[in-house]
């Protein structure tokens, strides 16, 4: 029997809630499917950092490289360890070690979720870089507490990242509606996001099938409220792309059904599987958090370990639960409810 190597990174918050949900429709979809997976539990935490000093042992990263998927709650524990701490020894450098350089991040609808729009006919596939610009962790301060103190962070765009994140964009768009939006702002930042304007069109040449737009990221939040429909694949760095799918995942009913896969597109390293929203504090522990974006975010996971038909079974599972409501009204259904409903569905569906 095929078997998978998994390492589980449960993290802070309801990052373990979440997880713990994901895991057992996993272990439900392998049963079914006739597969089997070994996951190997991390406690890299907020816990680990203050019990070590570290987010993770000096040799995480090599201990990763040896599993075939990583799957992660979420990680951030604001009231005892800085965020920018947690963020930079934990979920960027797996990121940028193992090359996940995209970022796929589904936005729609799932039946029986009534959504803040009007809108409920969307389907938008956001694709984040995830490697550089925003994020590269370029830069410094000096004269720190000082009346001259100077903060510096420098965006990194390289032809590299920005090329290849595109030909990714303009690819998914070939399995989809043949549409991409290419948000930036390059009427203000006038090097980096100009570079990016130019590469896209680089690369639209070579995809004449794919129409392409380009927007700027201001305009871009308005057209996902006002107009989500006309939106196929949309592709941006790895900032915009942050805060764009938050605001998916407020159109899709809120940050429990946003899903996302960190994918390492040439297989170098493992690709890593979380959901969009963090370790959100203000519930964490309470059985209240909603686990459709972290089971979401397993499909997701099998799909890309080549076991697509128990992927698309779970996402199935999770669209018949909610079309009965469940999960489908903030706060209602605890997280072991929705979970058990998800389970119950994909183990009596053919
Ligand atoms: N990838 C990650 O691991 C990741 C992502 C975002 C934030 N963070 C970290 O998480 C911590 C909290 O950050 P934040 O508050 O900005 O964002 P957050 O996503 O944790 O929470 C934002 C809001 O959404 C709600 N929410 C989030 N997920 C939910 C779910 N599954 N079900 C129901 N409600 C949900 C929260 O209760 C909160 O009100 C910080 O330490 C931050 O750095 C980590
Ligand atoms: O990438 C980030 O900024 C954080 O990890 C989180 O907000 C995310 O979206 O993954
Ligand atoms: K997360
Ligand atoms: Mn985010």
């Amino acid at each position: 029997m095929k078997t998978y190597k998994l390492a589980v990174i449960p993290g802070d918050g309801i990052g373990v809630d979440v997880t713990d949900a994901a895991m057992q429709i996993l272990t439900a979809a392998a049963a079914r499917h006739g597969f089997a997976l070994a996951p190997q539990r991390f406690d890299w935490s907020c816990g680990h950092y203050l019990a070590t000093g570290a987010m993770m042992p000096a040799d995480g990263i090599e201990t990763l490289r040896g599993f075939d998927a990583i799957y992660l709650g979420a990680v951030g524990w604001p009231d005892t360890v800085p965020d920018s701490v947690s963020l930079h020894g934990l979920l960027l450098p797996i990121r940028k070690a193992f090359n996940q350089y995209a970022n796929i991040r589904p936005h729609r609808l799932l039946p029986g979720v009534e959504g803040p729009l009007r809108a409920d006919a969307f389907d938008i596939l956001c694709i984040r870089e995830n490697t550089e610009g925003e994020y590269s962790g370029a830069g410094g301060r000096v004269h720190q507490g000082r009346g001259n103190e100077v903060a510096v962070e420098t965006a990194i765009f390289t032809r590299e990242g920005v090329e290849r994140i595109l030909r990714f964009a303009f690819d998914q768009a070939r399995l989809r509606r043949r549409h991409v939006t290419s948000v930036t702002k390059s009427n203000a930042q006038k090097f980096s996001m100009v570079f990016w304007d130019e590469v896209t069109r680089e690369v639209a040449a070579d995809y004449p099938d794919v129409t392409v737009a380009h927007m700027h990221i201001d305009a871009m939040t308005a057209r996902m409220v006002m107009a989500p429909e006309s939106l196929d694949v949309v592709v941006a760095s790895n900032l915009f792309g942050d805060i764009l799918t938050d605001l998916g995942a407020a159109i899709q009913g809120g940050l429990g059904f946003a899903a996302s896969a960190n994918i390492c597109p040439d297989g170098s390293g493992p690709s890593m599987f979380e959901p969009v929203h963090g370790s959100a504090p203000d519930i964490a522990g309470r059985n209240i958090a909603n686990p459709i974006a972290a089971i979401w975010s397993a499909a997701m996971m099998l799909d890309h370990l080549g076991e697509a038909e128990a992927g698309r079974a779970i996402i199935a599972a999770i669209e018949a639960a909610t079309a009965q409501g469940t999960g489908t009204v903030p706060g209602q259904d605890s997280t072991d409810t929705i979970t058990a409903r998800i389970r119950a569905e994909l183990e009596t569906t053919a």
